[in-house]
């Protein structure tokens, strides 16, 4: 029988681009998909909340995670550590239930090492000039971590092809309409696949 676990689904792509936009509006129509906390040793910003938008760590607790194996994935981005725990991600698939990850390019291609079977999907902007404007406007960023960032979308959009999808952020909700588009299309190959799974054994059976 084929196991019926989660499909494990990664948004990744440029910070900025609108990722979190993307994602918090998704959830906003999707209730079956699961969100994964992130855990980061970068400060909260205001507006934040504790186990919500993050798990927010010291370095050294940050490390030992590491070192315990609890994190999925993790990635130094712009100066401070970002990762996936392991413990929820890996419960919530074998309950059957879709785990939704929004993690940056490094830390979804260790996520593909450890689990190809999962649906990868870059949100790309519709152009760089577009990327500036929006970490820009968005007005968290000093004018040097503005350009870090830049310069790590650049090398980011280079690993475009190893994504099963890419979708163009031109407005958030053409952009949320496709990412749901692609997690009904990949239920829908799921269930053909356990049915002629069934069907053949059925035959072979009979
Ligand atoms: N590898 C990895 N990246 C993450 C994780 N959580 C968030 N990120 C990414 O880290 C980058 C910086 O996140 P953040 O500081 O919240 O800034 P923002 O997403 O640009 O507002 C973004 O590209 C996030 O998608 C994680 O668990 N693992
Ligand atoms: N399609 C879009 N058109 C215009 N602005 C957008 C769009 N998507 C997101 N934004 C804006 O761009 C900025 C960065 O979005 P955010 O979701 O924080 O990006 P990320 O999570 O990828 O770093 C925010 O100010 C957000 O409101």
């Amino acid at each position: 029988m084929i196991e019926q676990k989660g499909i494990l689904f990664i948004l990744s792509g440029p910070s900025g681009v609108g990722k979190g936009t993307v994602r918090k509006s998704l959830f906003e129509k999707d209730t079956e998909l699961r969100y994964s906390i992130s855990t980061t040793t970068r400060p909260i910003r205001e507006g934040e909340k504790e186990g919500v938008d993050y798990f927010y760590r010291s370095k050294n607790e940050f490390e030992e995670m590491i070192e315990n194996n609890q994190l999925l994935e993790y990635a130094q981005y712009v100066g401070n550590y970002y990762g996936t725990p392991r413990q929820y991600v890996e419960e919530t698939l074998d309950a059957g239930k879709d785990v939704f990850l929004e993690i940056e390019v490094q830390g979804a291609l260790q996520v593909k090492e450890n689990f190809p079977e999962g649906v990868f999907i870059f949100l790309s902007p519709p152009s760089l000039e577009e990327l500036k404007n929006r970490i820009v406007s968005r007005g968290t960023e000093t004018e040097s971590l503005v350009m870090n960032r830049l310069k790590a979308a650049k090398e980011e959009i280079e690993l475009m092809d190893a994504y099963d999808y890419v979708v163009v952020n031109d407005q958030v909700s053409r952009a949320v309409d496709k990412v749901q588009a692609i997690v009904k299309s990949e239920h829908c190959k799921r269930e053909r696949v356990a049915s002629q799974y069934k069907k053949l054994l059925e035959v072979s059976e009979s």
